[in-house]
């Protein structure tokens, strides 16, 4: 898979992507990295990126055509089609399953905004799908492309190991992850769980399943909603309840 990245802080993005599950990825081949600059496309002495927006208002706009430059230094670079994305605000909200498409596609362009944003003709014109990494106001689009570059990543064949894996599979099917403990098994702060001491593995992946489902069932109900629950996992929320009822 191959990633472009439009961004006026190109070493952002290559050193988010320098460790770890997405370095050893780019390292195995798995995934290739490139970042293009629009301050290397303006032109003028002054190499602007930005303007001012019309309709006045403050701030500054990042202007077309060193987006467009860098976008067409993009293509030429590699002939292979690619699915344009703008990080945004306004874009539909990223997801483990929007992860799985865009992991599954030969090559994404991912672009970063800074300022106040770019111009809409831009977008309008170029840009295929606008992803947002939630509702909070940031600097840039570099930390969110950062954060879709590291969702593919990991979902590329081969990218993880067993015990990374077993992050990634926890996800699967929508819950939230169940606690994790490790040595000592008494501490100042408490103890291990003693079903997980037990050695009995069945009662163990009972327990961890019934955890995840209580934990999302309390702190992301609406993750509940949409995850597809067994009827196995029914009896382990109603035996929950009917304990707490107790
Ligand atoms: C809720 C809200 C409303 C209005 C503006 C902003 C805001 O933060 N505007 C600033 C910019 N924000 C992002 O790029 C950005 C921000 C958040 C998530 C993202 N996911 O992808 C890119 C993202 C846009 C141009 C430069 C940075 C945020």
């Amino acid at each position: 898979m191959r990633i472009d990245v439009i961004s006026l802080f190109p070493d952002f993005i290559a050193q988010c992507a320098a460790f770890g599950v997405t370095g050893r990825a780019v390292e195995r081949g798995l995934l290739s990295l490139h970042a293009w600059n629009p301050r290397d496309h303006a032109e003028g002495n002054y190499r602007r990126v930005d303007d001012r927006p019309f309709g006045g208002g403050p701030g500054m706009v990042m202007l077309i055509d060193p987006l467009r430059a860098s976008l067409a230094a993009a293509r030429a670079d590699d002939p292979a089609p690619a699915r344009v994305i703008y990080l945004s605000p306004q874009g539909a909200p990223l997801t483990q399953a929007k992860a799985r498409e865009l992991a599954g596609q030969e090559r994404l362009v991912l672009l970063c905004g800074r300022y106040e944003g770019i111009d809409e003709r831009f977008i309008e014109a170029e840009v295929d799908e606008e992803l947002s990494i939630g509702d909070y106001v940031l600097s840039g689009g570099e930390l969110a492309a950062a954060v879709v570059v590291d969702a593919v990543a990991r979902l590329q064949d081969g990218a993880l190991n067993d015990a990374e894996s077993a992050v990634q599979d926890s996800f699967e099917d929508g819950l939230l992850d169940c606690p994790h403990y490790t040595r000592p098994v008494e501490h100042a702060l408490g103890a291990v769980p003693a079903v997980l001491m037990s050695g009995n593995h069945a009662e163990i992946a009972r327990w961890r399943r019934q955890q995840s489902l209580v934990r999302t069932l309390q702190r992301r109900p609406d993750l509940l909603d949409e995850a597809a629950l067994s009827k196995a996992d029914r009896k382990l929320l109603d035996a929950w309840r009917t304990r707490q009822a107790g």
